[in-house]
């Protein structure tokens, strides 16, 4: 199935977090990120997230698992197993790979590899993953400072970047028809945009 990363990160360094937690809470975002890592075009199949311990265990109880979507977190400690939750707990990339095979065989549609920063600048260089969906955040309010303390190690924006943004139609085509994009989302001090990288 296609692999791909979807984050949300303020420009220009690509800070992603601040003190375990994310360093905004932006409404519109995290329903983006609900309808685009649950939504399949063929009803009979799933969507997976992958997800790295600390980001399993920042994200509130209540709403974990993600719903509709077959969740799998990674930790070393971890046997590969699955939890009474119904959770995938896996000790590597590639024996969650394996066992969402073994598991759910053709059901799998995407594979979402949602966060955290250990997780994504290990997978940003991974010859499986081909997306990017990268929500490009700005601070508005110059006098305001956002603390961050967590940032994103992707050669995006260098001139020998294997990663190629693609057109806002490419993207539309990629999440769907169903799911809506709005341009320059304001939210408070913020100002996002919904992108999609891929592979040269
Ligand atoms: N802006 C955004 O879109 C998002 C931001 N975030 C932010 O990211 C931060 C969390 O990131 P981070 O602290 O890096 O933590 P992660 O969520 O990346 O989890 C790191 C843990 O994952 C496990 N792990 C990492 N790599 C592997 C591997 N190859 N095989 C098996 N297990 C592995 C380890 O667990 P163990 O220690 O148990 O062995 C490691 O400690 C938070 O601030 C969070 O808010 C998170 C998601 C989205
Ligand atoms: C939702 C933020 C987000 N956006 C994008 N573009 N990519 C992502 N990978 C993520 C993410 C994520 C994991 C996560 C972390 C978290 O706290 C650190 C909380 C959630 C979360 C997940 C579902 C929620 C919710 C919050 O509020 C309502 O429903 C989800």
């Amino acid at each position: 199935p296609t692999i791909a990363i979807i984050v949300a990160a303020l420009k220009p360094e690509l800070a992603i977090g601040y003190q375990g937690k994310m360093p905004w809470r932006l409404r519109k975002e995290i329903r983006y990120f609900k309808d685009v890592t649950s939504n399949t075009s063929d009803s009979t199949k799933i969507n997976a997230v992958v997800m790295g311990r600390k980001t399993w265990d920042s994200i509130p109880p209540k709403f974990r698992p993600l719903p509709d979507r077959v969740n799998v977190v990674l930790s070393r400690s971890f046997e590969n197993e699955v939890t009474e939750d119904n959770v995938i707990h896996a000790n590597s990339i590639a024996s969650s790979l394996k066992q969402l095979k073994e598991l759910y065989s053709s059901k799998v549609e995407r594979v979402f590899i949602i966060g955290g920063a250990e997780i994504y600048n290990e997978l940003i260089n991974d010859k499986n993953v081909s997306h990017l969906l990268l929500t490009e955040i700005q601070n508005t309010n110059k006098d305001k400072e956002i603390p961050v303390d967590t940032f994103l190690k992707f050669p995006l924006y260098t001139g020998d970047s294997q990663w190629t943004r693609s057109s806002k139609s490419e993207l539309q085509k990629f999440v769907g028809d169903n799911i809506t994009i709005e341009d320059d989302v304001v939210e408070g001090d913020f100002k996002y945009n919904f992108t999609l990288w891929n592979k040269k």
